[in-house]
């Protein structure tokens, strides 16, 4: 199976390529990157720290469509959802890890699962698709006596807040307790905010350093603290889920799909 990364030279990119590389059964078709970028002409693997692979990065996804199967995009919502275009009107897959879409980009990006097999997931790790299980469990054991409060840690670089990840545990959470999350969240307190409801779910989000990934979700009443935590550390827990994504995407029929789907963990 041949498979695109679109921005190629970014972080995720960088090590979805070398995934890539050393997985079984997949060859890298093509690499993009900005229209902008100095990249251009460039070995992806040796963009990627991998030793040349034989494939230049580009800057126009449009230029190498017919050298790929699946495309894996973590990139930016306004890339992810012109990638999505293309890849539809051209028959592809994509499995898509970009996080910070809004609502009405989420909800273009659902229509477009109408016309190609797309899997997208807030976190590609097995881990934390193991904790939004274990968070369901654990919402419906304590119910509304327990207070929810979301923390997430990353690195300097991120641009969205709160993590999408973070996003998703509180869908998760607020789903399984009967609560709407647009209707409960709460995202930073500062000043006279008045005493903590009982519906609301708090987020707290902290930036710095070289921090991969951390997510706790707590729950705490009168007396106790339950604390669900997940820690990343190596960015290519994300990559190993995105590439096994691609792999599981071969066959499937047009639809939206997540990583609790690929891994199996719905029941
Ligand atoms: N689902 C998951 O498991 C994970 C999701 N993520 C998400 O993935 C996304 C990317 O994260 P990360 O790799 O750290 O970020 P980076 O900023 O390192 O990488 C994003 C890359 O996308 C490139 N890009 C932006 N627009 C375009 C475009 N139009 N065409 C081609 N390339 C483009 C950027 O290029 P340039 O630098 O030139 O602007 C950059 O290289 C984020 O939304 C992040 O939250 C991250 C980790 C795991
Ligand atoms: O930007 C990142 O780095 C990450 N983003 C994802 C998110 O927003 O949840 C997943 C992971 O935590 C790393």
């Amino acid at each position: 199976m041949r498979i695109a990364v679109t921005g190629a030279a970014g972080r995720m990119g960088k090590t979805n390529i070398e995934a890539i590389q050393a997985t079984d059964g997949l060859v890298l078709g093509a690499a993009i990157v900005e229209p902008t970028s100095s990249l251009i002409g460039a070995d992806a693997g040796e963009v990627a720290n991998v030793g040349k692979l034989g494939v230049e990065v580009v800057g126009s996804l449009a230029q190498v469509v017919d050298d790929f199967d699946v495309l894996i995009d973590f990139t930016t919502p306004k890339s992810t959802l012109a990638n999505l275009a293309l890849c539809a009107a051209n028959g592809k897959a994509m499995v898509i890890g970009t996080t910070g879409l809004n609502e009405a980009e989420r909800n273009e990006l659902n229509s477009f699962a109408e016309q190609m097999p797309i899997v997208f997931a807030s976190n590609m790790s097995v881990g934390v698709n193991l904790c939004f299980k274990l968070l369901a469990d654990a919402a419906k054991a304590l119910g509304d006596d327990y207070d929810v409060e979301i923390i997430e840690a990353h690195h300097h670089h991120k641009v969205d807040a709160p993590s999408g990840t973070a996003l998703s545990m509180g869908e998760v959470v607020a789903d399984a307790l009967g609560r709407d999350l647009r209707q409960c969240a709460v995202y930073g307190r500062e000043g006279q905010v008045g005493a903590r409801t009982k519906e609301e779910i708090g987020f707290v989000t902290i930036r710095a350093g070289d921090v991969v990934g951390d997510h706790t979700v707590l729950f705490a009443t009168e007396g106790e603290r339950v604390e669900i935590t997940h820690k990343a550390s190596s960015r290519m827990t994300f990559a190993k889920g995105a590439v096994r994504a691609a792999s599981w995407l071969a066959e499937k029929e047009n639809g939206l799909y997540d990583m609790q789907d690929v891994l199996n963990l719905k029941n």
